[in-house]
């Protein structure tokens, strides 16, 4: 279902920014079980703070999109380390796929597989003041760095890691509590009742397939 505007959402969709393919289809839809945890953590986090909300980035994501993606990115650390693709190592280009799948699941058409957006049950998002405007969570979405780490501010002694810190943990806890399981790798990304949170919380199997 498209995901009601309680929830704010970021525009123009960054993908569809990028000329990412969805064709009609809306990048700001989940699983109706899923949006309807999504309100409940966004009632969580209002409870501690009446001043933060939640921003969601990206929700389903197509195959193909998944796809576009993982090229992208590619493409951007090329340009970012001022690599040419064509003259590329064997071991350059396996170190920068490498990169590439820390950040970014394998768009894999078998569906015992699925990339985890395609399912319907990931969501990207962070945090918004009352403006709207999103809270500096020290690193941006998608950002390829030891950053994107949820704790990588967790032992930081100054006054604007601890903040970001406290923001993250308020993020975390507040999906947490509404049933969500945070990404190790990804201080944004979060599931229900996919193929990783089944195995991080010991649940038999996921709940949610790919998605048509
Ligand atoms: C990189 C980020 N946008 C993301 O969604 N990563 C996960 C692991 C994915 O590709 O499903
Ligand atoms: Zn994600």
């Amino acid at each position: 279902m498209e995901l009601p505007p309680a929830l704010l959402r970021f525009e123009p969709h960054p993908y569809i920014a990028l000329g990412a393919p969805y064709g009609r289809i809306s990048p700001f839809c989940l699983r109706s079980g899923v949006v309807e945890r999504l309100l409940e953590a966004q009632r969580i986090l209002q409870t501690n703070d009446s001043d933060l909300w939640l921003i969601i980035f990206d929700a389903y994501r197509p195959i193909a999109v998944q796809q576009f993606m993982v090229d992208w990115t590619f493409a951007d650390l090329l340009s970012h380390f001022g690599l040419d693709a064509q003259r590329l190592t064997a071991q350059q280009r396996s170190e920068l796929v490498e990169q590439v799948h820390r950040f970014w699941a394998e768009p894999s058409l078998d569906p015992a597989t699925p990339p985890p957006h395609s399912t319907g049950a990931a969501v990207d998002l962070t945090l918004a003041d009352t403006s709207g405007k999103p809270v500096a969570m020290g690193g941006e979405i998608d950002e390829i760095s030891e950053r994107s780490s949820p704790d990588h501010y967790f032992e930081d002694p100054t006054e604007i890691g601890r903040r970001f810190h406290y923001y993250r943990a308020r993020l975390r806890t507040a999906m947490e509590e509404a049933g969500f399981q945070q990404h190790p790798g990804e201080w944004w990304h979060f599931s229900y009742g996919d193929q990783l949170w089944a195995f991080y919380q010991q649940h038999p199997t996921a709940i949610y397939g790919q998605a048509q």
